[in-house]
C-alpha cells in the first residue's frame, strides 16, 4: 500500500534574478563563456514562485542587488530554526558582500537572534533541517568549525557529513529532505564515513543515481507531499511517485548554468510566533 503524505504549509523566501548572469567562475557548472538569458531566467523563477503560491505556500522576497548575480540562490544566504538565523558567511569573494542583504532583512523583520557568523557557511546550502537535527555539509564550501557554532546558534544538534565530488560542492546538490525522518541522497557524493552514517540515519532513503543527481534531482522542495524538482530528473520523479510523493517536475535550465536549481532558489523560514511587539 502507498503511504498517505500530507503537505505542510511552509513559509519561503526568495530572491528574484534580475541581475543574474554567470561572469565568473566558483563551480564546476559555471562557464562565464556560456550566454546567459536574465529575462528567461526571471520567466523560469517567476513560475517557480508562483508554484508556491499555487500549492498555499506562502513566500517572501529580498530585493535583489545589482552586481550581485548569485543572490538568487536565497537558500545560500542564511539558516533559519524557530526565531534564530545563522547568517552566512560566504567562501568566496564574488558572493561575501550578499550576507549584509541577507542580515538586513532578517534584523528588520524582527527576528531574536540574527548572528553573522564567524566560520565559513553557506546557508541552507550545506545546513539541511531534518526534523530535529540538522543535516551539515562539508568539503567544499561550509567549513567542518562552522557546524559547531551552527549547533550552538541554532540549537539543535548537528550531524557533519563530508562531500568529495566537487559536481556536488554543497549538500542540497547530493540530498533533499523529504519530511522530517525521510531524505533522498546520492551516495557517490559522500565519503565512505559519511555515507555509513546516512545508511544508519536513513536505512530507508531512496538513494539516487548519478543520473538524476547529475541534472540537479537532489536539489528538491519537499512540502510533505509535492516534491519539486528539475523536470529532467525524471526517474527521481518516478521514484518519488512510487512512495506516495507527487512530484512536480520545473524548468529552471537558465539558473542550473549558476549551479543551482529548485532548493537554491528557495531559503525555509521556520520560524516561532512573533514575540508580542514583534516586527513580524
Ligand atoms: C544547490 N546549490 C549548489 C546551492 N545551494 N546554491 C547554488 C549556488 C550557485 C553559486 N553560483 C555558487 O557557486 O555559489
Amino acid at each position: 500500500m502507498t503511504t498517505q503524505r500530507t503537505a505542510r504549509p511552509r513559509h519561503y523566501l526568495m530572491c528574484r534574478p534580475s541581475h543574474f548572469t554567470v561572469t565568473y567562475q566558483i563551480n564546476p557548472w559555471m562557464d562565464p563563456a556560456k550566454p546567459t538569458d536574465t529575462a528567461l531566467a526571471v520567466l523560469q523563477w517567476e513560475r517557480l514562485y508562483a508554484l508556491y503560491q499555487e500549492l498555499g505556500h506562502t513566500v517572501e522576497l529580498i530585493d535583489p542587488v545589482p552586481g550581485l548575480p548569485d543572490m538568487v540562490y536565497s537558500a545560500n544566504g542564511a539558516t533559519v530554526l524557530d526565531d534564530r538565523v545563522l547568517v552566512a558567511n560566504f567562501r568566496h569573494a564574488e558572493r561575501k558582500d550578499e550576507a549584509a542583504a541577507y542580515q538586513a532583512w532578517f534584523e528588520q523583520r524582527g527576528y531574536q537572534v540574527v548572528h553573522a557568523a564567524r566560520h565559513t557557511n553557506e546557508g541552507e546550502g550545506d545546513y539541511l533541517v531534518a526534523g530535529d537535527r540538522i543535516l551539515a555539509g562539508t568539503g567544499f564550501r561550509t567549513d567542518l568549525a562552522a557546524h559547531a557554532e551552527a549547533e550552538q546558534v541554532l540549537g539543535a544538534p548537528v550531524v557533519s557529513l563530508t562531500l568529495v565530488d566537487p559536481r556536488f560542492y554543497h549538500l542540497d546538490t547530493a540530498l533533499a529532505v523529504l519530511d522530517d525522518g525521510e531524505v533522498m541522497y546520492y551516495p557517490g557524493a559522500f565519503s565512505p564515513e559519511s555515507r555509513e552514517v546516512l545508511r544508519e540515519l536513513y536505512p530507508d532513503a531512496l538513494l539516487a543515481e548519478e543520473a538524476d543527481a547529475e541534472v540537479f534531482g537532489l536539489n528538491a522542495v519537499s512540502d510533505g507531499r509535492n516534491v519539486l524538482l528539475p523536470e529532467t530528473a525524471g526517474n527521481l520523479a518516478d521514484r518519488l511517485a512510487d512512495r506516495g510523493f507527487t512530484p512536480i517536475g520545473v524548468d529552471l535550465s537558465e539558473l542550473l548554468k549558476g549551479g543551482g536549481s529548485v532548493k537554491c532558489c528557495t531559503l525555509e523560514l521556520r520560524h516561532a510566533p512573533a514575540a508580542p511587539g514583534g516586527a513580524r
